[in-house]
């Protein structure tokens, strides 16, 4: 009989371990002793769908994301039912149509700004500057380009960064933080809602027409419930693509053969202008398939958790209400048993399984997966069409560390413009 929190450290130490341990066929469920309450790791891929897709009375988002709520409130993430549903249907009609036409020059011109400085930068850590861009490019989805002075976007970061250790200090603590943390907590809360609150306040009344804040505000949302779902599509959506931005430079500047598929590509998808054209970016297979392994190596939502409100029997186990499920794309996606050399980059392979979740599944799948795949895949064409990348960081790259999202190891790259005509333009 083990200790119920015997498995507590060795998730915080290290997360990604502790979920591929021991998942053999044949047992559905492995048990993970995280607490008082049942946790079980689901390793069936059969299960996967069903549990995502269960009715919510039976299967919902649980304790765990219930602890996000201290930071970001009644937002899409931690509520459920209809108005969730609600929440989610005006974002996602926000997005639905032009995305591509509206942010393939915005989002091209944010990375161009950044991959113009590369070369005076010498030697930098990918992850250094892709998070800090993956912030740029949520707020201009969010708030529409240019409509955020540099002021506001500073603002932005300083609260998001303020919130996010917290956050992942929160979501795999079990016993509460000692008074002092808790107080240092709070204050840096007070201080990031406060900046949020004036940028949103300011914001609102001049979100341009493409922009997620514009289907926010059909909803009629108190001040407060806005600015709650802003920052948490923001810590949401910057993290996740952040960290995966990285990878993609690093497979990239590691392997020229590859970097050059992806340039020809690119060349192949611009307009007569030189730019990227949204309508040509669906022949660029190259790409996307890079996003999409990319995300089968290190799927930066590594797990999730749905509890069970009601006594309910799953792969013939009978389990107590207020049990947790933990689904986890990181052990899924590398696990031996469904993937040929699992822990190899390769392009070519098939995603269409039920063992390739990146953005989960059913109801609750994640909002952000357009504007994801289109910023990373963005990303790839723009800094392979412009940079002769290089690393400087060891190949094979170490494994990244478990925390809210999987943080990349140091990836350290440099790069040289790539073509004369567009040392001129950054010039
Ligand atoms: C590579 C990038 C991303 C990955 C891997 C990712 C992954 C995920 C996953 C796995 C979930 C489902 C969690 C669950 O079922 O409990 C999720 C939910 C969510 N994601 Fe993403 N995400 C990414 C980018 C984004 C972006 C860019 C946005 C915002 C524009 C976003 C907004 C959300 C929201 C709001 C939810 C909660 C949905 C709900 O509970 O109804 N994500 N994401």
């Amino acid at each position: 009989m083990k200790h119920p929190f015997s498995d507590v450290a060795a998730f915080q130490r290290d997360a990604t371990s502790l979920l591929s341990r021991d998942c053999r066929d044949g047992e559905p469920l492995k048990r993970l002793h995280l607490g008082l309450r049942p946790v079980y790791q689901v390793t069936d891929p059969d299960l996967v769908k069903p549990i995502l897709k269960a009715d919510e009375t039976i299967l919902d988002k649980g304790r765990m994301v219930h602890k996000l709520r201290s930071v970001v409130g009644m937002s899409s993430l931690t509520i459920s039912g209809p108005e969730n549903t609600r929440r989610r249907a005006a974002i996602h009609e926000q997005l639905r149509d032009g995305l591509a036409q509206h942010f393939v020059p915005v989002v091209t011109d944010l990375y161009r700004q950044v991959w113009s400085r590369l070369p005076e930068e010498g030697v930098v850590d990918a992850h250094s500057f892709t998070g800090p861009l993956a912030l740029r490019v949520i707020c201009s989805v969010l708030f529409g380009g240019g409509v955020l002075t540099a002021g506001d976007e500073a603002a932005l970061i300083t609260c998001v960064k303020l919130v996010e250790d917290d956050l992942a200090d929160s979501i795999t603590r079990v016993l509460p933080a000692l008074p002092h943390r808790q107080l240092a907590k709070r204050r840096n809360l007070r201080f990031a809602m406060a900046a949020m609150d004036l940028v949103v306040r300011r914001a609102r009344d001049n979100a341009s027409e493409q922009s997620i804040l514009r289907g926010l505000r059909t909803l009629g949302l108190s001040d407060t419930d806005l600015r709650d779902e802003i920052l948490m599509l923001m810590l949401a959506g910057h993290h996740t693509t952040g960290t995966a931005g990285a990878w993609i430079l690093y497979y990239l500047a590691k392997d020229p053969v590859l970097a050059n598929a992806v340039r020809q590509e690119a060349l192949q998808a611009c307009g007569p202008d030189g730019t990227l054209d949204a309508r040509r970016l669906t022949r660029c297979a190259v790409s996307l398939n890079v996003v999409k392994e990319v995300l089968r190596l290190y799927p930066s939502s590594y797990w999730f958790a749905r509890e069970l409100k009601q006594d309910h029997e799953i792969a013939g186990q009978p389990l107590k209400r207020g049990t947790s499920l933990i689904i986890s794309p990181w052990q899924m996606q590398r696990d031996a048993r469904f993937w040929s050399d699992p822990t190899e980059f390769r392009l070519g392979r098939d995603y269409g399984g039920k063992t390739y979740l990146p953005f989960g599944a059913g109801p609750r799948a994640c909002i952000g997966i357009q504007v994801a795949m289109l910023e990373l895949q963005l990303l790839a064409l723009e800094f392979a069409r412009n940079m002769d990348l290089e690393i400087h960081s060891p190949v094979p790259a170490p494994l990244p560390r478990p925390s809210l999202t999987l943080i990349p190891p140091p990836i350290l790259v440099s790069g040289r413009i790539h073509h004369p005509h567009h040392a001129r333009e950054a010039a």
